[in-house]
């Protein structure tokens, strides 16, 4: 079992973590003027007007920047502190507690590994992660650990406030896109719910290594709680922002089957993690995504003769095998679904 939360600090990097010198993320130039959207939901008490400005303000940061963080947006503080808590009191438990989740088994409604599940490459990435299934919470509950205490309780609370948040906001883009509110409330937003609960211990020199590689989410949408400490970068233009944490906001970003859906519209758009040498980060991303029976193409509603359908139709488990034989690349996955 290969986790990093296992050792005490490290010292130096191990060799298997050091990216060559042309992948290393110092290379890359670092977007620090740009104004990343921020937008206040205003906690649900708004007018008619209030949501119309709102849904201007989600347009636009979806069509530019395919990102954006909420605030105010009626989740207690304490749901969200107390999930980051028991997330991190996890990683901190004994080895030998945590040895029991361990496993490469992708079917299991629970687990613990290291680095990424589409890690093709030669070098390992500096992250510790859970995938699980959080909801239906009844049919997966039992194969979520009874430690830390109240794991199972905070884990519930979280995923059920989550959800609610995540319906709001699909109701909200799809009243943007002048479809009817509950276009994405079918079968594009109820598979079963995951969530990647990832884990970045502090890395010695942060220059050699990389937290997580640059991907486009697979599903609809992502709802991320980072806590506190920074490491997520967003694609823009040439270069990359930093996602500086906002205490108890959501960082949402739009996952390929939205951008898919909306022909290109709402951009799903590449993020990745990078590490510090300084302190642990946890995040959170819980994953929005279609039944894996639902049917995925742009919506006949928003295309026109100006505006013709530049994906084709396909089954949304197709995606997901194309997405892991394309390594989670934006580019290549993209290319057995496009209309040329
Ligand atoms: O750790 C982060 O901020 C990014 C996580 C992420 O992109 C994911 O889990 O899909
Ligand atoms: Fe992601």
């Amino acid at each position: 079992m290969e986790l990093l939360s296992n050792q005490p600090m490290y010292q130096t990097v191990p060799e298997k973590y050091i990216f060559p010198p042309e992948k290393r993320v110092v290379n890359d130039i670092i977007l620090h003027s740009v104004n990343f959207p921020v937008i206040d939901l205003r906690g649900g008490r708004v007018d008619a007007e209030g949501w119309c400005e709102i849904i201007g303000e989600i347009m636009k940061a979806g069509k530019e920047f395919g990102f954006f963080q909420v605030i105010n947006h009626g989740i207690p503080e304490k749901t969200i502190s107390d999930m980051l808590q028991v997330c991190d009191e996890f990683f901190k438990m004994p080895a030998e507690e945590k040895a029991q989740y361990y496993s490469d088994d992708l079917s299991k409604p629970f687990l613990l590994n290291s680095s990424t599940t589409y890690d093709k490459g030669e070098t390992r990435y500096w992250r510790d992660y859970l995938r699980l299934v959080c909801y239906p919470i009844e049919e997966v509950i039992d194969a979520w650990p009874e430690k830390p205490e109240n794991f199972r309780a905070v884990l519930s609370e979280y995923t059920l406030q989550v959800r609610e948040l995540s319906s709001k906001l699909l109701k909200l883009i799809a009243q943007g896109l002048g479809l009817d509110k509950d276009y994405f409330g079918g079968d594009f937003s109820t598979g079963k719910t995951q969530m990647n609960i990832n884990h970045y211990p502090p890395c010695p020199d942060p220059s050699l290594t990389m937290g997580l590689m640059p991907h486009c989410d697979r599903h609809l949408i992502t709802l991320l709680a980072q806590g506190t400490v920074s490491g997520l970068q967003a694609r823009y233009m040439e270069g990359w922002i930093n996602v500086e944490p906002i205490p108890n906001a959501f960082v949402i970003n739009f996952g390929h089957q939205l951008e898919i859906i909306t022909n290109g519209l709402l951009k799903s758009v590449e993020h990745r993690a990078v590490t510090n040498s300084a302190i642990a980060r946890t995040s959170i991303a819980t994953l929005i995504i279609p039944k894996t029976d639902c049917l995925i193409a742009p919506a006949k509603e928003l295309l026109n003769e100006n505006n013709p359908p530049k994906y084709k139709e396909f089954i949304f488990s197709e995606f997901i095998k194309a997405y892991s034989a394309a390594s989670a690349s934006r580019e290549d996955v993209l290319e057995f679904f496009k209309l040329s």
